[in-house]
C-alpha cells in the first residue's frame, strides 16, 4: 500500500481540512498520515476561530514521519502564516517527496481568512516552486496573480501566469463559475479542460480539500497527472451527489458512497 501525507488544518466538523483529506486517502486505498498546521473551530455554517500550531511543532511532525516512513505523495492544504510556510518548505526541500499537491487554501466558503494576507508572498516564493501541481479555485488563482478571473479564457491565461511561479503544473478549478464546472490544467505546454457535471446539492463543504487529496492519492497509486485529475473529478462528483445531510449550513461530501450508496443522512 502507498502512503500519502497531508499537511493542513483541522476542521472540527470533519467536512474539510485534515479530516476530509484522511477520509479521501482511505477511499483511495492509500495509508493516510497528517501534519496538523492549524486548528479551526468550524462547522457547516462557518469558521469560529483559528489557532496556529507552532512552526517548531510543525517541523517536528514532518521529521517524525519522514525519518521513519516512506512517503509516496504529500498534499498541502491550509497553512496560515509566514513561519508555518517557511518551516514546511525547508523540511520538504530536505526530504524531497516525489509528488506534492498544493491546494492554496485562502478563504473558507463562509468567508473566513484561512491564509493571513501577508503570507501570500511566502506561499508564492516558498511553496509554489516545490509543487507537482497547484490547485487554486477561481478566487485563489485571482489573488495569486492580482486579477479577477471570470471565464475559461481568463482561466487559461491565469494558469500560464501561475505556472511561471514555478510549479510543474497548475489546475484551476471552475466550480465557482456558472454552468457546468470545468477545471483547466496547464503543464507548461498545453491546456487540458476537465468538463464536470454540476451536482445541484448543498454538499460542497471541503470539495477543494477532497479534490486535491484524491489527486495526491491517485499520483501515489501510479497514475499520470491527467489520469489523477480525471479520476479525482469523478470521485468528487460522486461524493457531492451522495452528500450527507449533516449540519444547518453547507453540508459535507460523502467519502463512503462507494460502499454505502444508499446512506445520505446520519440517523
Ligand atoms: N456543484 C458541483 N458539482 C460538481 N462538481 C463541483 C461542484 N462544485 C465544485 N465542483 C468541483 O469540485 C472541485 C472543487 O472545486 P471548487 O469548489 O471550485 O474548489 P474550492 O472548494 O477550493 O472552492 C472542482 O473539481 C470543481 O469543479
Ligand atoms: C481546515 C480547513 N482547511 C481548508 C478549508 C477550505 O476547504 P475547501 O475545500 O476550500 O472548502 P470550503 O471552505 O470551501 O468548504 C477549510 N474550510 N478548513
Amino acid at each position: 500500500m502507498k502512503t500519502v501525507l497531508t499537511i493542513a488544518g483541522s476542521d472540527s466538523s470533519g467536512g474539510a481540512g485534515i479530516q476530509a483529506d484522511l477520509k479521501t486517502f482511505s477511499a483511495h486505498g492509500v495509508y493516510g498520515m497528517s501534519v496538523i498546521a492549524a486548528v479551526t473551530a468550524q462547522n457547516t455554517q462557518g469558521v469560529l476561530a483559528v489557532e496556529d500550531i507552532s512552526p517548531d511543532m510543525i517541523g517536528k511532525q514532518i521529521d517524525a514521519i519522514f525519518t521513519d516512513i516512506p512517503v509516496h505523495a504529500v498534499k498541502i492544504g491550509m497553512v496560515s502564516d509566514n513561519a508555518s510556510i517557511k518551516i514546511i518548505a525547508d523540511k520538504l526541500k530536505i526530504y524531497q517527496p516525489e509528488y506534492i499537491v498544493l491546494d492554496p487554501v485562502m478563504v473558507s466558503k463562509s468567508g473566513y481568512d484561512l491564509l493571513k494576507p501577508e503570507a501570500k508572498q511566502a506561499l508564492i516564493e516558498e511553496l509554489l516552486p516545490l509543487a507537482t501541481v497547484i490547485t487554486p479555485n477561481l478566487k485563489e488563482a485571482g489573488v495569486l496573480i492580482d486579477q479577477s478571473i471570470t471565464d475559461l479564457q481568463e482561466m487559461e491565461q491565469a494558469a500560464e501566469k501561475i505556472y511561471n511561479f514555478g510549479p510543474k503544473a497548475v489546475l484551476i478549478k471552475g466550480g465557482h463559475l456558472e454552468g457546468e464546472p470545468v477545471d483547466v490544467l496547464y503543464d507548461g505546454n498545453s491546456w487540458k479542460h476537465f468538463n464536470g457535471k454540476r451536482i445541484n446539492k448543498n454538499n460542497t463543504h471541503g470539495t477543494g480539500c477532497t479534490l486535491s487529496s484524491a489527486i495526491a492519492g491517485n499520483l501515489a497509486n501510479g497514475h499520470t497527472l491527467e489520469e489523477a485529475v480525471l479520476k479525482a473529478k469523478t470521485y468528487i462528483e460522486g461524493a457531492i451527489d451522495h452528500g450527507l445531510a449533516i449540519g444547518k449550513g453547507v453540508g459535507p461530501t460523502n467519502h463512503l458512497y462507494q460502499w454505502f450508496p444508499e446512506t445520505s443522512v446520519i440517523d
